[in-house]
């Protein structure tokens, strides 16, 4: 079916909200966006299911979130009967139209008989994510395009084991949702019918109060906490979202008391009106907690994204102005601390891992050497963290320290299996009391550590390549770097390439295989002077992401080589 036939019916489809039945003939008045639009069927990429929320096969809206639902419905159903009653928990966010999605979920998965959980109101990802071993059910659905901006939404879907979907299985519900007869009118039951017949069940404060409990469990030395915790003065950020439902209470409880919300951001709205993204990667978003730092004297803001996966933080400077940290380096404080406290504690054990992805900093890598302990790499999306953890606990191969991301993802406990800003932000809040227990800010830790292990400096860039034409232009991108294999960049000789799509790895020795990881898009390069690059088409965003990791004595050399690197592979993404 070529993309206009496919508008075409949805044009004539009866049963399709007005709003997107407006948009429709809208847009569809320009043929590019038809393309676009119906060209082709959106894809689980690295989280899931993310697109713009307009009509279309490659878009999000009641269609695609409706096929994608039945298709899970049907795997349940061929799971059997066990499966149906264990069910599925749904979770949403604070976008437009995540909780018309979530409660069209439940109506689909309902009509097939299989028990819903149903949030009553928005909460974050890991609390979702928690909540599937909570209530001991089959699957888990996020509705969030998390940190992208606001004319996103996305779909999520988790495992019984709390982590999300790992690719092999994504693309069987894939394959189920595109093989359902009928996308444009698949059949619901009524709300009231299936809390009537106890087949949907709202779920809220029990989850909450247990999510709750869990989070106590995070914080490591409480003797610390409770001699310094109130010289910190700490400011919060939900960004708009579902921080806001949870922040205030892990946050006493943990023993943290000092916080001050920012008021313009603690109102739950799908504008997200204080920012340009409401990623916490960006400047920008820390403004509003600046000017409240400012007037009650705080020396650490933290910002969680809209479903409080991601955690970002800034801290202030010895000349007074913020800076904003980078997932990089919020790792490598925690990392530095959480080893640190295990040794001086006597409990530090080899059998610790730390699980990270290959585009994330090298630096923790390095401390935890100097500690005995061993770093796992995997590719980027946390659901690779998450199967490496379920390992870990299968196998007892190892125990699970932490895991990360550059992207500000961070993990410590594993009663839920995605990244958890709020168990972050309870951590970082602990790095902080140690550092004001020996008279130094988060700063000075910082420059602590590089002092020790000299300097590191990560830089990711996103280049923009929007449409079904950014789409084949970043498939050019690796496939000229792959015709190229470069021999230098930067005045640099290329020690190593790997290739994870053709899962090699390149020496002067010669070629050998790349074992241990999914295919996938990614070329990482590293330098004679311990330098490292990465390239890779983002998988939730339409960018091709470009990161750079240096090494040098100081912050400020290893910045100067960070930027040169760029410079010098810019000419590759153009
Ligand atoms: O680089 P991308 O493919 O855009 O992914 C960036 C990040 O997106 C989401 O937040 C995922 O949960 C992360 O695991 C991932 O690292």
């Amino acid at each position: 079916m070529t993309a206009r036939q496919a508008y075409e019916n949805w044009l004539k489809a009866e049963n399709l909200p007005d709003y997107l039945q407006r948009q429709l003939k809208e847009l569809g008045q320009n043929p590019a966006w038809v393309d676009d639009a119906f060209g082709t069927d959106i894809n689980f990429g690295t989280a899931g299911m993310r697109g713009l929320l307009e009509p279309g096969t490659n878009r999000i809206n009641v269609v695609t979130v409706g096929r994608v639902t039945e298709g899970l419905a049907q795997l349940i159903e061929k799971e059997g009967q066990e499966a149906k009653e264990k069910g599925v928990v749904i979770s949403f966010d604070s976008r437009y139209h995540s909780e018309d999605f979530a409660k069209l979920s439940a109506q689909i998965l309902g009509y097939h008989g299989i028990k819903v959980y149903l949030f009553d109101g928005l909460r974050p990802t890991p609390e979702l994510s928690f909540a599937i071993r909570h209530l001991g059910t089959f699957a888990g659905i996020m509705v969030t395009a998390s940190h992208n901006a606001k004319q996103y939404n996305g779909y999520k879907i988790y495992g019984a084991d709390g982590g999300q979907m790992p690719p092999e299985h994504a693309a069987v519900v894939e394959k189920a949702a595109l093989e359902v007869k009928n996308q444009l009118a698949i059949p619901v039951s009524p709300i009231e019918e299936l809390r009537a017949k106890n087949i949907l069940q709202l779920v809220g404060e029990d989850v909450d109060e247990a999510y709750l409990d869990a989070l106590d469990t995070i914080n490591v030395n409480h003797d610390l906490i409770k001699d310094t915790a109130d010289k910190l003065k700490i400011v919060y950020t939900p960004v708009h979202g579902t921080g806001k439902v949870i922040y205030d209470r892990a946050f006493r409880q943990g023993g943290f008391k000092n916080f001050t919300v920012v008021p313009s951001q603690a109102i739950i709205d799908p504008e997200f009106p204080t920012t340009i993204k409401p990623n916490p990667e960006y400047r920008q978003v820390f403004d509003e907690g600046v000017k409240v730092a400012d007037k009650v004297g705080a020396d650490i803001i933290v910002a969680t994204d809209p479903d409080a996966d991601r955690l970002g933080a800034a801290v202030r400077t010895p000349n007074g102005d913020f800076q904003v940290l980078t997932g990089n380096q919020i790792a490598t404080l925690i990392s530095n601390y959480l080893l640190t406290n295990l040794k001086n504690s006597g409990k530090l054990d080899s059998s610790y891992e730390i699980i990270t992805s290959v585009v994330s900093s090298s630096l923790p890598f390095k401390i935890a050497k100097s500690f005995g302990i061993q770093t796992k790499y995997v590719l980027t999306g946390f659901k690779y963290i998450g199967e490496e953890i379920d390992r870990l606990h299968k196998t007892g191969d190892g125990q699970f320290l932490m895991g990360f991301e550059e992207s500000y993802g961070f993990l410590f406990k594993t009663f839920n299996r995605d990244k958890d800003a709020m168990q972050g932000a309870l951590m970082f809040f602990e790095v902080a009391a140690y550092y004001a227990s020996r008279n130094m800010s988060v700063f000075d830790g910082l420059q602590e550590i590089w002092n020790k292990y000299g300097a590191s400096c990560e830089i990711t860039k996103a280049i923009e390549m929007p449409g079904l034409d950014g789409q084949k232009r970043m498939a050019k991108v690796m496939e000229n770097l792959r015709k190229e294999q470069l021999k230098e960049i930067n005045g640099h000789k290329v020690v190593k390439i790997e290739d994870f799509e053709l899962a090699k790895e390149v020496t002067e020795a010669g070629e050998r295989e790349l074992v241990g990881f999914p295919k996938s898009n990614v070329l990482k390069y590293f330098l004679d002077d311990e330098t490292w690059v990465a390239l890779r088409p983002s998988g939730t965003e339409p960018v091709i992401k470009a990161y750079v990791g240096t090494n040098a004595e100081t912050y400020a050399k290893a910045e100067e080589k960070c930027k040169a690197y760029h410079d010098a592979i810019a000419k590759f993404t153009k």
